[in-house]
């Protein structure tokens, strides 16, 4: 039975839709890191998370087991997904469920900020009735800077442009025209809009282009008296940068709900005037947590039952239709592949993917990732290679892949034929599918014939003269190794052969050297598939 492993607090309906979810087992395990983390994650399926844990390379590290992770909510900084992938791990978000709460938030810590409120509120408590300290600003007819015009990016213009102010916008892949529509006045860099803010808030994620977005030298350019906020991710704006301006009487005021560290209790920040923290509370709402858990639990129980992926940050989305409409051809790719992987080994340079006829108005990514991940298999330990991480270790590996399609219909409906190349060399092999599950053998370096694509094939090159194949079917039956099937192709009559033998079992290696002592042979080879129909646990 899967079992899934919740690794930050759920909101109880998230909790409650585990309990009815049938065929699987959950377990709750708060406040993991270290060892006891990489250990609890390698006895689950699926494990769920917030933004507390701290999913490292060395927490995924000799992990088999583990084959998804959904986070509840959006960030997914705080997994390695680097080596979540490279791990064949599917990792998932739930993108939208926190969005409207997240934007509010950020909008509560400007208002904050507008009116002083955190800072009154303290003078207050302390026994002090001071208005004129804490005179505020309108937010109306100001002027509001936002990066990042995303999900979030977005609801908060919204709600300024209700409250009357003037919304101006960074975000490189958002349109002029979208951003006209959403009545946002859309900047070519961030650079532009700081003279220009009143208030500055930023909704990305933390990037190697956000990060230090705010630092001194911006300060230098940002409109005396701006107020800052910061809902989206520690690191963007840098904490000594806003310390300063702060003390130079630059800012006029910082809110903060994130931090580089987390959980952070101690901020040069933390007491002074006009600045507002909370910790990491932008989604925790119960509207919001009730969505991302339900979502999160759903993610991973789908993925598990039936190889659904939704929201995945490190692979193309599969839906259950089109997983079951491709099963087939994905097991012929992936077969392929295998048959490629024990064929060539780690000596594979590049390989060209060519899908033919019907299955070339079929999903080429996922084909190609199926390919891949059987091409990969023998290379990895036990459960190594899926269609998440397959292209990924290739690329490491030096090997080029790439595909082609034409719905142009060869000797079949459908084939699918890799292009090897070795060390200049390159060899063909293909197959296809017969029905909805019966994957065949159609070429075999670059020779057509038909053979079935599972258990183990004894392949062989020879030169096409009589008596082969009684002569390598006497050396078999000496051995008492069955031939299920045999098929032969040739260029010519005469000319280069291959063999191909469907056995009932693993042939001595005795038996092949003597196969190997005919002089019309020319090589041999004895390649595993899977049984016909036993699919790989991510095409279940
Ligand atoms: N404080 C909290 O509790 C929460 C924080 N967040 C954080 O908020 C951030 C935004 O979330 P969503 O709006 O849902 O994501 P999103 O993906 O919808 O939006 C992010 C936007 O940032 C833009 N962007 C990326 N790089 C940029 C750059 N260098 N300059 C300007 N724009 C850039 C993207 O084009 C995209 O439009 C995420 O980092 C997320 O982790 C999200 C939910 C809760
Ligand atoms: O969704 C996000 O990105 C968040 O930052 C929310 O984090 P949380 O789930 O509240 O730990």
């Amino acid at each position: 039975m899967p079992k899934i492993l919740v690794l930050d607090e759920l909101s109880p309906e998230g909790l409650a839709l585990l309990d009815a979810a049938e065929g699987f087992e959950y377990e709750i395990r708060l406040k993991l890191a270290g060892e006891e983390l990489r250990k609890s994650l390698a006895e689950f399926d699926g494990a769920i998370c917030r933004s507390g844990v701290k999913i490292t390379a060395e927490s995924l590290e000799g992990n088999t087991r583990l084959r998804c992770i959904a986070r509840a909510g959006v960030g997914t900084d705080n997994i390695d997904k680097d080596a979540a992938t490279r791990l064949g791990i599917v990792v998932m978000n739930t993108p939208t469920g926190n969005t409207v709460s997240t934007a509010e938030h950020a909008f509560c810590l400007m208002m904050a900020l507008s009116r002083n409120v955190a800072s009154a509120n303290q003078s207050l408590v302390e026994g002090r009735w001071d208005r004129k300290k804490y005179m505020g600003t309108q937010l109306a007819d100001k002027t509001v800077g936002i990066v990042g015009l995303g999900r979030i990016g977005q609801e908060f213009a919204k709600r300024a442009l209700a409250f009357e102010m003037r919304v101006i916008g960074f975000d490189p892949f958002i349109s002029s025209e979208r951003a006209a529509e959403l009545g946002i006045e859309l900047y070519s860099s961030v650079k532009e809009m700081l003279p220009l803010v009143d208030y500055l808030t930023v909704h990305t994620p933390l990037t190697p282009e956000t990060k230090g977005l705010i630092n001194l030298e911006a300060l230098e350019i940002i409109k005396p008296g701006a107020r800052l906020i910061n809902c989206a991710r520690g690191g963007i704006y840098e904490e000594a940068a806003l310390v300063e301006g702060m003390k130079s009487g630059k800012l006029g005021g910082v809110a903060l709900d994130v931090y580089a560290e987390e959980p952070c209790t101690d901020s040069a920040l933390f007491g002074m005037e006009n600045v507002v923290c909370t910790p990491h509370l932008g989604a925790s709402t119960e509207e919001a947590q009730t969505q991302v858990a339900v979502e999160a639990v759903q993610l991973v129980t789908n993925f598990l039952k039936s190889g659904e992926i939704r929201h995945a940050v490190n692979v193309a989305p599969i839906d259950p239709k089109t997983l079951e409409s491709m099963r087939g051809y994905l097991d012929v790719a992936y077969r392929i592949g295998l048959l490629a992987g024990q064929l060539h080994g780690g000596k594979l340079k590049s390989c060209k993917l060519n899908y033919r006829g019907e299955v070339a108005g079929k999903d080429a990514k996922l084909l190609t990732a199926s390919f891949c991940a059987g091409l990969l298999e023998q290379a990895m330990d036990e459960g190594g290679a899926n269609i998440v991480n397959a292209q990924m270790l290739l690329a490491e590996r030096g090997v080029t892949i790439s595909s082609e399609s034409s719905t142009e219909m060869g000797s079949f409906s459908s084939s699918i034929t890799a292009t090897l190349e070795e060390d200049g060399r390159t060899s063909q092999v293909g197959g296809t599918l017969f029905g909805n599950d019966m994957p065949r053998l159609i070429l075999l370096d670059g020779q057509r014939l038909e053979a079935y694509l599972d258990g183990t094939l004894f392949l062989f090159a020879h030169n096409d003269v009589p008596g082969i194949i009684g002569r390598v079917g006497t050396i078999f039956g000496n051995h008492s190794v069955n031939i299920a099937q045999m098929a032969v192709g040739r260029s010519s009559a005469g000319g280069n052969a291959v063999g191909v033998l469907n056995l009932d079992g693993v042939p001595p290696q005795a038996a092949v050297d003597e196969v190997l002592q005919s002089p019309a042979i020319t090589s041999a080879r004895v390649v595993e598939l899977p049984a016909a129909g036993e699919l790989p646990t991510w095409l279940r």
